[in-house]
């Protein structure tokens, strides 16, 4: 009778405590969900330390009201700064200067546009010329109209119909830029008879095949599906090309596309004019420029600037214990859910899918750009962020580069980048175009701090933001319940591990990130487990690995030139 009371008093007990624990999850899913603000409420300083500091010493001797109109008045002078100074990306020439066809200048005074960006205001009037430029300027600083103009009007003067075949080709490393490019395209021959089309890996192949043999005089394309036509398509007419420009250039010469580059630029008929942009250079566009240009002009719009991003850019950096890095980041994405465009970088496509699917579990809204994903959704949800107000995109480097998605207010990198030009190219998808601002968060852990002296080499000037594991959502023992119990997030999450380790372990610059000094019961936190899941990780503990990628003296020889470079390479998981 005695042992049947206990067990019916701990079997209450349980039910109690099942009831409670239900009750506590119930709560944090709310506060995740933004149905209950967390006690509190700010978690990360708008403005990093340095900025804040200055403040509170104004504020000591002027009143609010003061400090409101002058703060007022910098603004002003700020946005007017961007606009004017040496270091903005304007200049006072009109695209009227440049005796464009009528049609094409019809397009571009509907576009909005009336002044050249420099770089347009340089490149434009050399490529007119038929000269073959190497083009480098900053990230949002108007290089895709500064080689789609002369382009447009090369294929208007040499009266280009579709039976011509391609006239321009515009070669990008991703599908997305490939999508957006052919849109400005397309816009600028608005009122031109030329024809444009695009080809990019993931889409129909046969309807790329018949547009093809119609005719296309402009075609922008990713590398792979373009070396597929150019050696499968019957009807693929380009013995008549006569301008190819490679946008990002130094990522398109980068190893896992330099193989089919070299195969394109065999095919490809050898007189012709040809242009290399990029924001960042190395030393193969350096290279294939000697080789494969002829007399071609150089510009560098920022030489000699003393900071390489964007001035409307407010870089910060954030240390965090790598166990705490999960709670910091849906933290932060609660805080900003339904105020801010927030897009956050992963280093893989597991580590992304992951992510995704566990802030949907917990009602954080959130889109994903990343590699394995049907392209038709992909391009649907490119153009679902572009039009948002508000929203979190996630993201692999895929998005990295060269998009131009409006009004971005924060750029976060959860996984660090694999060099200083990773980082220039995604901090550079917020603080585009004339007088635009945005914020960029870098998120390291206390081993990765070294990074941060290599961005100040590079000449990017990052501040830190105080780190306060108090402001953190008090939700891991929740999350750690929530992917132990659900099947699926679960095997995503052991994906998601596995990758991120790998992908650690192939970093370029192993002097910051090695993947023998992680500590992977904290790693496995981050990934809501409350130890290491027991699986094979392909990384040598002792030291004998072998990188595919090329080390980070690699990095340290480019950096010397102020534009950073990247060490390349395929790799055993997917980065995008
Ligand atoms: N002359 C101009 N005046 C005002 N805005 C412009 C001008 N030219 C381009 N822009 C705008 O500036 C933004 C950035 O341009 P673009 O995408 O060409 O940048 P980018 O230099 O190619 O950047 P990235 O290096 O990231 O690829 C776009 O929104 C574009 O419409």
């Amino acid at each position: 009778m005695a042992n049947l009371d206990m067990e019916q008093h701990s079997s209450e007990n349980e039910e109690i405590k099942s009831k409670k624990r239900a009750r506590d999850n119930a709560k944090i899913l709310k506060q995740l969900a933004m149905e209950e603000e967390p006690e509190n409420e700010v978690l990360i300083d708008e403005e990093p330390k340095k900025k804040k500091k200055k403040k509170k010493k104004d504020a000591k001797v002027k009143s609010e009201e003061e400090e409101d109109k002058v703060e007022e008045e910098e603004e002003k002078d700020g946005d007017k700064a961007v606009a004017t100074t040496e270091n903005g990306i304007m200049t006072n020439e009109a695209f009227e200067l440049l005796g464009l066809s009528d049609n094409t200048f019809k397009s571009i005074k509907e576009m909005g546009f009336q002044r050249m960006t420099q770089i347009q205001a340089k490149a434009i009037p050399a490529l007119l010329m038929g000269k073959d430029v190497l083009g480098a300027a900053r990230t949002g600083s108007g290089k895709t109209l500064a080689f789609l103009i002369p382009a447009v009007e090369l294929l208007y003067h040499v009266r280009f119909t579709p039976r011509n075949g391609t006239g321009v080709m515009v070669i990008c490393p991703t599908r997305e830029l490939a999508i957006q490019s052919y849109g400005v395209a397309k816009e600028l021959l608005k009122y031109h008879s030329q024809t444009v089309g695009k080809l990019i890996g993931g889409e129909n192949r046969k309807k790329e095949t018949e547009i093809l043999q119609k005719g296309v005089n402009l075609l922008v394309a990713t590398p792979g599906r373009l070396l597929d036509h150019l050696q499968n398509t019957d009807g693929f007419v380009y013995k008549n090309l006569k301008f190819l420009v490679m946008d990002e250039a130094d990522r398109i010469l980068e190893q896992n596309f330099e193989e089919d580059m070299k195969k394109i630029i065999k095919l490809l008929p050898k007189t012709r004019q040809t242009s290399l942009f990029s924001a960042t250079q190395t030393s193969k566009v350096e290279d294939l420029a000697r080789v494969s240009l002829a007399s071609p002009v150089y510009i560098d719009v920022d030489e000699g600037r003393k900071e390489v991003t964007n001035e409307g850019l407010e870089q910060g950096y954030i240390v965090v214990p790598s166990a705490k890095r999960l709670l910091f980041l849906l933290t932060f994405l609660k805080k900003f859910q339904g105020k801010k465009k927030i897009m956050v970088f992963f280093s893989t496509v597991k580590s992304t899918k992951f992510h995704t699917e566990l802030c949907r579990y917990i009602s954080i809204d959130c889109l994903e750009i990343r590699g394995g994903i049907d392209q038709s959704k992909r391009t649907a949800t490119f153009f679902q962020f572009i039009k948002a107000e508000t929203g979190i995109l996630l993201c692999t480097n895929v998005a990295a580069r060269g998009l131009d998605i409006p009004h971005v207010d924060w750029i976060v990198q959860y996984d660090p980048p694999d060099d200083p030009t990773e980082y220039i190219h995604r901090v550079g998808r917020t603080a585009r175009g004339e007088g635009a601002k945005g914020k960029a968060l870098l998120v390291l852990t206390p081993d990765e701090l070294q990074f941060i002296q290599y961005l100040n080499a590079a000449k990017i000037p990052v501040y830190e933001h105080e780190f306060e594991e108090g402001k953190l959502l008090n939700a891991q023992e929740f999350l750690e319940k929530t992917v132990s119990e659900n099947y699926a997030l679960h095997q995503s999450a052991i994906e998601a591990y596995k990758t991120f380790i790998s992908g650690y372990d192939s970093h370029s610059m192993k002097d910051v990130f090695n993947a023998r000094q992680l500590d992977l019961k904290d790693v496995a936190a981050s990934f809501g487990f409350t130890s290491p899941p027991k699986v094979p990780l392909k990384i040598d503990r002792e030291g004998g690995y072998k990188s595919k990628r090329e080390p980070v003296n690699k990095y340290n020889r480019d950096r010397g030139r102020g534009r950073g470079g990247r060490a390349g390479g395929k790799t055993k998981f997917e980065r995008y």
